[in-house]
């Protein structure tokens, strides 16, 4: 299978590249820019010197004559205007981008600020949360892969409401990210000086994620009540948190919680869960398409505390967006994303 990468240079871009140039299935043919064709990758992204790609320019019609599927790695806002040419040309298509994602009228308009993409692709396109939607994924002609945070925030979750057992109010998601959640290019939030030693919250009651994240529970649920999610910027380059606080309809253990765990995910190479009183760090999934979960029972409040930690340009992005590519064609979810953690 040919695969090709739109916003081949930006940070999603370059981890689909990492995972591409050595995948068992798919040959990456070609990488493409809006900004520097005839550059070569390795010039660009000297971590990449060893690399004999030049970026192209991106012209739908020539990449539909060799690429089978394409990866969009391009910023919210452009997806939406890529997206139709490459569908109607038969190619499938993997869309790293918020843009594909929110299905109800007006979401997408309130949260990201600006016009939906077309009906018609809108309605094509399959929510990417590789396990638990695997059956649509496998049908798709265009998948819109998840956010960052909303991946450890349904992996986290999934389980209590599957189980029927989460109460859908009050739920609370605090969440943490690194900074190259925030894409290449650096900004007054993410400057050195200002993100080292620090720590930040930010888009508060905001964040275009919580639609997504209340989307899918309310799939899973029926009905459920506006969740309470906040994000925060840690000083570290990658790696994300979501620390969740979910009342449960009855009393349990935590025992009896990592079991209902466990046999959710028994069958998911990439979702671990911890041992009874471990909780996972982000430093344990790094380069990884791992979400590790720790989850407990308090007693005192009734509530379930749930930890889900993922790398956000593998699992959180490019590492699920080439799991959803493997499931496209039919081949095993993990083909070439095995690889353990960096550490330390
Ligand atoms: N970073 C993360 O952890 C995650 C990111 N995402 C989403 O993935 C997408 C890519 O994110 P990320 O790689 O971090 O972002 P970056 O900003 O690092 O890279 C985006 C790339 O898109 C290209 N681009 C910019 N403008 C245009 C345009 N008009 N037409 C075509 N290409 C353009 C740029 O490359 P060039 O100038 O060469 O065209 C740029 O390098 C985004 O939609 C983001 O929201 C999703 C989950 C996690
Ligand atoms: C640290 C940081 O800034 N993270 C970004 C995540 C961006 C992202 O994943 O965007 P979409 O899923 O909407 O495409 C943010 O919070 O907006």
């Amino acid at each position: 299978m040919k695969v090709s990468i739109i916003g081949a240079s930006g940070y999603g871009g370059l981890e689909l590249i990492r995972l591409l140039t050595h995948h068992p299935h798919f040959h990456l043919e070609s990488l493409h820019t809006s900004s520097m064709a005839g550059v070569p990758i390795g010039a660009e992204s000297n971590h990449l010197a060893h690399l004999p790609y030049i970026l192209e320019e991106i012209d739908p019609e020539k990449i539909a004559k060799t690429a089978d599927i394409v990866f969009l790695a391009t910023p919210t806002g452009i997806s939406k205007e890529l997206a139709p040419s490459f569908h109607d040309l038969g190619v499938k298509l993997i869309d790293l981008s918020g843009d594909l994602r929110l299905k109800k009228t007006g979401e997408y308009e309130k949260w990201y600020k600006g016009a939906s993409a077309p009906a018609k692709i809108l309605n094509e396109a399959v929510y990417g949360l590789s396990e638990w939607n695997q059956k649509e994924i496998e049908k798709a002609s265009v998948i819109a892969n998840p956010g960052c945070y909303p991946t450890a925030t349904l992996l986290g979750l999934a389980p209590l409401f599957m189980e029927g057992l989460a109460i859908t109010s009050d739920i609370i998601v605090d969440a943490k990210s690194g900074v190259s959640g925030a894409g290449k290019s650096p900004t007054a939030v993410t400057h050195f000086s200002d993100m080292n030693d620090n720590f930040k919250i930010y888009k508060v009651h905001q964040h275009q994620h919580i639609p997504e994240i209340e989307q899918q529970l309310g799939e899973w649920a029926g009905e459920i009540d506006p969740v309470s999610f906040n994000t925060h910027l840690v000083p570290m380059t990658r790696g994300i948190m979501a620390t969740m606080y979910v009342k449960l309809k009855r009393k349990t253990t935590t025992h009896e919680l990592l079991d209902l765990y466990k046999t959710a995910y028994e069958n998911q190479p990439f979702v671990r869960i911890q041992p009874e009183a471990h909780f996972p760090c982000t430093k344990q999934v790094y380069g990884s398409n791992f979400c590790d979960i720790g989850v407990a029972f308090d007693e005192r409040t009734n509530k379930a505390t749930i930890v889900s930690v993922i790398d956000n340009l593998m699992k959180g992005a490019a590492g699920q967006a080439v799991q959803n590519a493997n499931i496209l064609i039919g081949a095993d979810p993990s083909a070439g994303l095995m690889q353990a953690p960096l550490y330390p």
